[in-house]
């Protein structure tokens, strides 16, 4: 958990790998189902990505959680999910979660971060103009193809974001925290938290695994 732009997608990516968890991004997920075969969930789905509004609490969930079903056997790591309480109520019903991870960063470096921020739309990688930027200036290093800047990335519509994070994530974070599973970590950058987080990572998981693949959607 953390707001926009405080490095869930980097950080994710890098426990992941690191750890070999499975990893499940719900904006990713959400992103395929709303661009698959048009169904009535599709189309639901497009409709709240379009206006960068959150998909409603039953309607992710009822996708997700068959999802999650799928990977049982494996160790996952999911990110944006989950995004509010009732999404975290549900999510407790399915299973107990062992570690929330919380990033706290300070809003100049949000900023700063997400104004230098690109992606490739296709793929939903991200780069960084100074933290990991491409091989070539504003192109994807795999396709070639442009990158391009977000309208949600602009500084306007980060307050907007962060408002509604602040108040959407709080009773999360506060369930999280009663259950005593809730580790936050503070700081500017990726790099310098990164040990901390791999160290308490390191005690709580098993030896690392193999998998690298999510099993493919149904
Ligand atoms: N300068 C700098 N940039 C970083 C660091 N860590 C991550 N970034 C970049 O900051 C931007 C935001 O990181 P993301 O991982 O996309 O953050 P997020 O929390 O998933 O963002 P949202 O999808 O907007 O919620 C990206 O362009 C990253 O490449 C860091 O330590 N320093
Ligand atoms: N639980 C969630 C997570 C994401 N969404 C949708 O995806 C968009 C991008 O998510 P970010 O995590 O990158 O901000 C977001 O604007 C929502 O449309 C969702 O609905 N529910």
């Amino acid at each position: 958990m953390g707001p926009p732009g405080s490095g869930k997608g980097t950080i994710s990516k890098r426990i992941a790998q690191n750890f070999g968890l499975q990893y499940l991004s719900c904006a990713e997920f959400l992103q395929d189902i709303g661009t698959a075969n048009e169904t009535e969930a599709s189309v639901l789905v497009k409709s709240y990505i379009d206006k960068r509004m959150l998909v409603p609490d039953h309607v992710v969930t009822g996708l997700m959680l068959p999802r999650l079903e799928q990977l049982s056997g494996h160790s996952w790591l999911l990110e944006g999910y989950p995004r509010t309480l009732g999404q975290a109520r549900a999510l407790n019903e399915l299973c107990q979660l062992d570690m929330v991870i919380s990033l706290n960063i300070p809003y100049e470096t949000l900023r700063e971060r997400l104004s230098d921020k690109w992606i490739h739309p296709a793929s939903g990688r991200v780069y960084n103009m100074t933290f990991n930027p491409p091989r070539v200036k504003g192109k994807d290093d795999i396709t070639g193809e442009a990158l391009v800047q977000s309208e949600d990335d602009k500084p306007e519509a980060l307050m907007t974001r962060l408002r509604h994070y602040k108040d959407v994530a709080k009773p999360v974070l506060d369930l999280y925290k009663s259950q005593g599973i809730l580790h936050a970590f503070s700081g500017t950058d990726t790099d310098r938290i990164w040990p901390y987080m791999n160290s308490i990572l390191s005690a709580k998981l098993p030896a690392q695994q193999s998998e690298s693949h999510l099993p493919p959607v149904a």
